[in-house]
């Protein structure tokens, strides 16, 4: 369902003034620095804060406006926070069965709709814990299932992957994604995170929150791979090499559409042949003058053109004809004699380098 909202709020030192719009089955991700907002508008989506002025409305149906307001139970919405909040008397699979209860179906049929879901997200084998036995990455799977459960016209994601740590995040990262993008379900979701790999592999638009207005928005590979603002480009600051996946037993590597790869670490739900993008730091680039031999461990070599040298805080970075960044320290650029037009060689190592299925990027502006 095509969501549509406007949203105005003003506090004693904050106003919100945001306008939004999410086509049928799009994820689109909110970004912004810490106070921007963003929670405000999830709460106004989500019902539970009243905008001063606000339209809202959900395909047809009008949550918001001049005449009224649909409370949060009525939305059809479901949310997922940081934290699981899962009712900790009820087992996994009564939380989940708890969207459909609420909404008449007897205690078997919803049971049944919530063992669907707990396979859907892989958390099949939990259903008879308590939320106490649960890992955060699991409880967190277990409050998606619910959240789902609930058949919601948007899903709301708040930070959904903050709180879990760094072994956990990567496959709830491809449980969301597959829910999102691969069963066809084609479920409009508003994602806020601060996570830039958020928002590369879970969402096709960006819209950038600051002081409570949107400064910047567009597709999210055009938008973190070229940001016009200082915060997008200090939050994205990431090399992107787009392209198809290709796995094999040893690894995987992006093709570009000009038939170079770049070889990484795949992300645990890459496919061969999924629409991919290879994301690696610039200050994991090393810079070679350009008819340097480059030796190592496996590495990614690539002939470039220096296009510009700017400083960037401590270091000064490097861009490139091939659309890569390296930070280097202002003595090697001094070494390397590099200035803008200079040939150099990019070398990366595989190690540094990820491999992640991102959506495609939709043609719509
Ligand atoms: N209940 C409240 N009463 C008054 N001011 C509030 C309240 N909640 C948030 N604010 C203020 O509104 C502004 C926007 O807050 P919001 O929580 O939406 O930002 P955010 O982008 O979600 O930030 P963060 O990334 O830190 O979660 C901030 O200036 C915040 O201090």
């Amino acid at each position: 369902m095509t969501l549509r909202a406007s949203l105005s709020l003003r506090r004693t030192t904050f106003a919100l003034s945001v306008s939004l719009e999410v086509p049928d089955g799009g994820v689109l991700a909110v970004l912004g620095p810490n106070g921007a907002g963003k929670s405000t508008v999830l709460s106004c989506l989500a019902g539970l804060l009243r905008a001063q002025r606000a339209s809202v409305s959900l395909g047809e149906r009008v949550l918001d406006d001049d005449r009224g307001h649909v409370p949060p139970h009525a939305r059809g919405i479901g949310l997922l926070a940081q934290h699981a909040l899962l009712f900790p008397h009820l087992s996994v699979l009564d939380n989940v069965a708890f969207s459909p209860r609420s909404r008449g179906a007897s205690t078997r049929a919803a049971r049944a709709v919530a063992r669907r879901w707990l396979s859907e997200v892989g958390a099949a084998e939990l259903a008879d814990r308590a939320p106490a036995a649960l890992s955060g990455g699991q409880a967190q799977r277990v409050a998606l299932a619910r959240a789902l459960a609930g058949e919601p016209g948007l899903l709301l994601l708040d930070e959904p992957l903050a709180a879990l740590d760094v072994d956990a995040a990567p496959a709830v990262r491809g449980v969301l994604r597959r829910v999102l993008r691969e069963s066809g379900r084609g479920l409009t979701t508003v994602l806020v995170t601060h996570d830039p790999l958020d928002a590369l592999t879970l969402a096709d638009h960006v819209a950038v929150l600051a002081g409570g207005r949107i400064v910047e928005r567009g597709p999210t590979r055009q938008v973190l791979a070229a940001p016009r603002t200082e915060f997008t480009a200090r939050l994205a600051g990431l090399n992107l090499v787009a392209g198809v996946a290709r796995r094999s037993a040893t690894g995987a590597a992006v093709r570009t559409p000009d038939g170079r790869h770049v070889y990484g670490v795949p992300a645990p739900d890459l496919g061969d042949g999924d629409a991919a993008v290879a994301v690696f730091a610039p200050g994991a680039v090393a810079v070679h003058a350009g008819d340097a031999e480059v030796h190592g461990s496996p590495r990614n070599i690539l002939a470039a053109v220096v296009t510009a040298v700017e400083p960037h805080g401590p270091v000064v970075r490097l861009r490139t004809s091939e659309n890569v960044s390296a930070d280097l320290t202002p003595q090697s650029v001094a070494d390397l004699a590099l200035d803008p037009g200079s040939a150099v060689r990019l070398a990366v190592k595989a190690a540094a380098v990820t491999v992640h299925p991102a959506p495609e990027q939709p043609r719509r502006p």
